[in-house]
């Protein structure tokens, strides 16, 4: 009993950061009762013999792929990609960087992008042609989270959790300098907390 009370108590919770968050945006309840929907409508989308290749896009999909591959009713195979284009920043460079590639031969398999935001959409724009031209037979796009007002390129996207304003946002997977990504609600960042970023 007293070591499942301190395993809570050491879950990083909203209310621990004081005034870092302005406000909580989508909350651990809401994120699960959503992909659990998305999960019903992947399996409706897919002959159940011939389930998806998921591929995880690193750091931030990682929340969300594994509550997903964990709701889906089928084996979930799954991949993972390393991008990077934000660094230590809050606005995209622009220029996506591969730091780890996958694994898996692509030739003929159907390919589901797990990822958990869609801002500019210039990472999901570019990654998905990167895919396409590994021969895959169809690449679709899952994410939690999407800023539409945000958008600097047109992105299909199959499977779209939440749609949501264009502030800064942490938390399930997402980061400010790889802080905030194991909060368990999504909550928008404070401005003063990136002040002074250029
Ligand atoms: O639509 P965009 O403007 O391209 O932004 C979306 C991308 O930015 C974030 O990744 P980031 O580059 O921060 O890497 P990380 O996942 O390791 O945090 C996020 O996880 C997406 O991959
Ligand atoms: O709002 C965001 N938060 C964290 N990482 C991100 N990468 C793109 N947009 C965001
Ligand atoms: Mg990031």
């Amino acid at each position: 009993m007293v070591v499942v009370a301190r395993r809570y108590s050491s879950c990083m919770d909203a209310k621990d950061l004081g005034d870092e968050l302005s406000k909580i945006l989508v909350t651990e309840e809401q994120l699960r009762t959503r992909l659990a929907e998305m999960a019903r409508q992947i399996e409706a989308d897919y002959p159940a013999d011939r389930p998806p290749l998921l591929v995880g896009v690193l750091k931030g999909a990682v929340m969300v792929m594994a509550d997903l591959a964990r709701e889906l009713r089928f084996h979930a195979e799954m991949d993972w990609m390393a991008v990077s284009s934000y660094g230590a920043s809050t606005k995209s460079s622009g220029v996506v960087r591969i730091l780890k590639d996958l694994d898996t031969a692509l030739e003929g398999r159907d390919v589901l992008i797990v990822e958990d935001i869609i801002d500019s959409g210039l990472t999901l724009a570019w990654l998905k042609e990167n895919l396409e031209s590994r021969g895959a037979k169809s690449v679709r796009i899952c994410t939690m989270l999407r800023k539409p007002d945000a958008a600097k390129v047109e992105v299909d996207v199959a499977y779209v959790g939440f749609d949501i304003p264009t502030d800064f946002v942490v938390g399930y997977g997402l980061d400010y300098a790889e802080r905030y990504r194991n909060l368990r609600d999504v909550g928008v960042l404070a401005p003063h907390v990136y002040a002074g970023e250029d």
